[in-house]
């Protein structure tokens, strides 16, 4: 597995490695040893895996607040997307700051989004299946969005607003700056 921080230090980029073979390969996508050894005692709840039919979709910017804040680990097992994590903790020095990095079936790299950010991603070709383990069960009254085309994250989506694919909950969210419940 390799590990690389990324401009947000508490955010990170791992790779597992592939093994590969005539029959195809074989990777160990997740170990709860090496990763509470590299990235701290999380426990993985409950795991989600998510379809999207057209280029363009953006899921996001979504989080849970306390008690129900989660930490990701997403990857990309079946086309490409655009993941993104945007640091909402008011008392970090990168509050408002966020990271972009493309996940996709070839370079089979994962994201950890720690607890205190919001996450989102936008597909970049027909057909992405996204999978991802959290460590809190889904909390529909803790459940939050920001606005993924807030002016103010300076986000470089490959897709405008009026052509993205969204659900109309992620049409409704706030700017950053109008969150009321973003962590301290
Ligand atoms: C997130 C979630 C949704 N659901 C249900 C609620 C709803 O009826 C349906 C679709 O939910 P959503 O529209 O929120 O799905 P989606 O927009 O894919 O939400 C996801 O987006 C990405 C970016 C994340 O980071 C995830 O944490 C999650 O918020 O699935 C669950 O049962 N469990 C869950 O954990």
């Amino acid at each position: 597995m390799e590990l690389q921080r990324t401009a947000i230090p508490d955010v990170v980029l791992l790779t597992p490695r592939r093994f590969g073979d005539d029959r195809g390969f074989f990777s160990e996508v997740f170990n709860a040893k090496t990763f509470t050894e590299q990235l701290g005692d999380f426990t993985f709840v409950q795991d989600n895996h998510s379809v999207s039919a057209t280029p363009g979709t953006v899921r996001g910017l979504h989080y849970q607040t306390e008690p129900h804040a989660q930490g990701k680990l997403v990857r990309c097992a079946k086309g490409r997307i655009l993941d993104v994590a945007v640091d909402i903790r008011r008392s970090s020095p990168t509050f408002g700051q966020h990271v972009a990095v493309e996940l996709s079936a070839e370079n089979w790299s994962q994201l950890w989004v720690p607890p205190g950010f919001a996450h989102g991603f936008c597909t970049l070709v027909p057909d992405c299946e996204v999978l991802y383990k959290v460590t809190n069960l889904y909390a529909p009254s803790n459940d939050f969005g920001i606005a993924f085309d807030d002016p103010d994250l300076g986000i470089a989506w490959p897709v405008a607003r009026d052509q993205a694919v969204l659900s109309d909950k992620d049409k409704k969210h706030p700017r950053l700056a109008d969150a009321t419940h973003v962590f301290a």
